[in-house]
């Protein structure tokens, strides 16, 4: 097995702008994930802790409490009916699935939660998450709030206006289908089969950036590293402080790749179960938590080229090897679609959406 990753950890306080917008960058490209440090973000432990506590709380419902919450086509309503059957096939993820077998077995169990409007839910929820509507609002818009942090860093580090992203991201100028999904993965059972069996197969997120929670001592978590390895991300760096709670692991995913000329990388991830904590021979095979919030521009957003010179030497490096390359200012590739109409975030999200799922009755 290859070694954890030691990724990066940023400061989202630094006073300096330059140097913390660099180190974000350098991150975004350099590995495609990077811890937040919790000791840096607008989450109390509170906060954090709190929003687990509701999705334990939802996940031990029985089951056919939670069916009626399935997963619709719009990606919002919730899918925790799919109780070990979510399907991923090898045609279902564009270009950049890869499965062993045709048909992979995913073992977790998701609740999606759709964009709010005036902080209310827009979906039927069980009474217990409905009561919590507050909460959850709160939780959301602190999401919003760090993806608005990072999204300025990235924006420094490319050398354009600190707003660029963030005022595209900007949930008050209309809709993101940004989605906040709890997470539970079953501890292993006794039918468990080592090398076949996985937490959630191997895929890259479509948004721009995901920000995602875990709970200490609950790892799973792997990122595909250029020489083609699975590196296991540990909840904690090695360089283990005083943190409040585990750092928020953000990543890059599809669309902010394409927006950038694929400078940042939207990196392959899987959730297996590890073997020292999983393994059904070992006393306490572990249940495992995670919360995602995944960010998008708001929907219209047209992705139109970034006028970044940073990303400009990345496409003339890359010229340099691929005489055929276009050469651009961002925007992904010569920024316009096939149709030659430039690609707006909305249906972006959507061409990958109605990629991936598939409906299993
Ligand atoms: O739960 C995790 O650790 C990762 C979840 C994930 O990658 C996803 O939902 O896209
Ligand atoms: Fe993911």
């Amino acid at each position: 097995m290859t070694d954890p990753i030691e990724l990066p950890l940023i400061d989202l306080t630094s006073s300096d702008l330059d140097a913390a917008g660099k180190a974000m960058l350098d991150a975004a490209v350099g590995f495609g994930f990077l811890y937040i440090d919790s000791r840096t973000t607008v989450f109390s432990s509170t906060d954090v802790d709190r929003t687990f506590g509701m999705a334990e709380q939802f996940f031990k419902l029985p089951l056919s409490d939670k069916v009626p919450y399935r997963r619709g086509s719009d990606n919002r309503i919730s899918d925790p009916g799919a109780l070990n059957r979510e399907e991923i096939s090898k045609s279902g993820f564009i270009t950049k699935v890869i499965v062993q077998e045709s048909v992979l077995i995913c073992r977790h169990r998701a609740l999606n939660i759709g964009e709010l409007q005036d902080e209310k839910i827009q979906q039927p929820l069980p009474e217990s998450l409905m009561s919590r509507e507050a909460d959850i609002a709160t939780f959301i818009s602190l999401c919003n709030k760090t993806c608005d942090q990072i999204l300025r860093l990235l924006a420094r580090g490319l050398e354009v206006a600190d707003d660029f992203f963030a005022s595209r991201h900007d949930p008050a100028k209309g809709s993101t289908g940004n989605s906040l999904r709890l997470l539970y993965y079953p501890a292993a059972v006794s039918s468990y089969r080592p090398d076949k069996d996985i937490r959630a197969g191997a895929h890259s997120d479509y948004g721009s950036i995901t920000l995602l929670f875990q709970r200490p001592g609950q790892p799973g978590l792997e990122i595909l590293t250029t020489d083609q390895k699975w590196a296991p991300v540990p909840v904690y760096p090695s360089d283990k402080a005083d943190f409040p709670f585990p750092p928020i692991l953000v990543n890059i995913g599809d669309m902010l790749s394409y927006w950038t000329d694929g400078l940042l990388k939207s990196t392959i991830h899987r959730v297996v179960f590890p073997h020292d904590k999983q393994s059904i021979a070992k006393p306490t095979p572990q249940d495992r938590y995670s919360i995602a919030f995944f960010c998008q521009p708001v929907g219209s957003t047209e992705l139109v080229p970034v006028p970044s010179k940073v990303i400009a030497a990345h496409r003339h490096k890359k010229q340099d090897t691929d005489p055929n390359a276009i050469v651009g200012y961002g925007g992904g590739a010569s920024g316009l679609s096939i149709d030659q109409h430039r690609l707006t975030a909305g249906e972006h999200l959507q061409s990958r959406l109605a990629a991936t799922y598939i409906t299993t009755k």
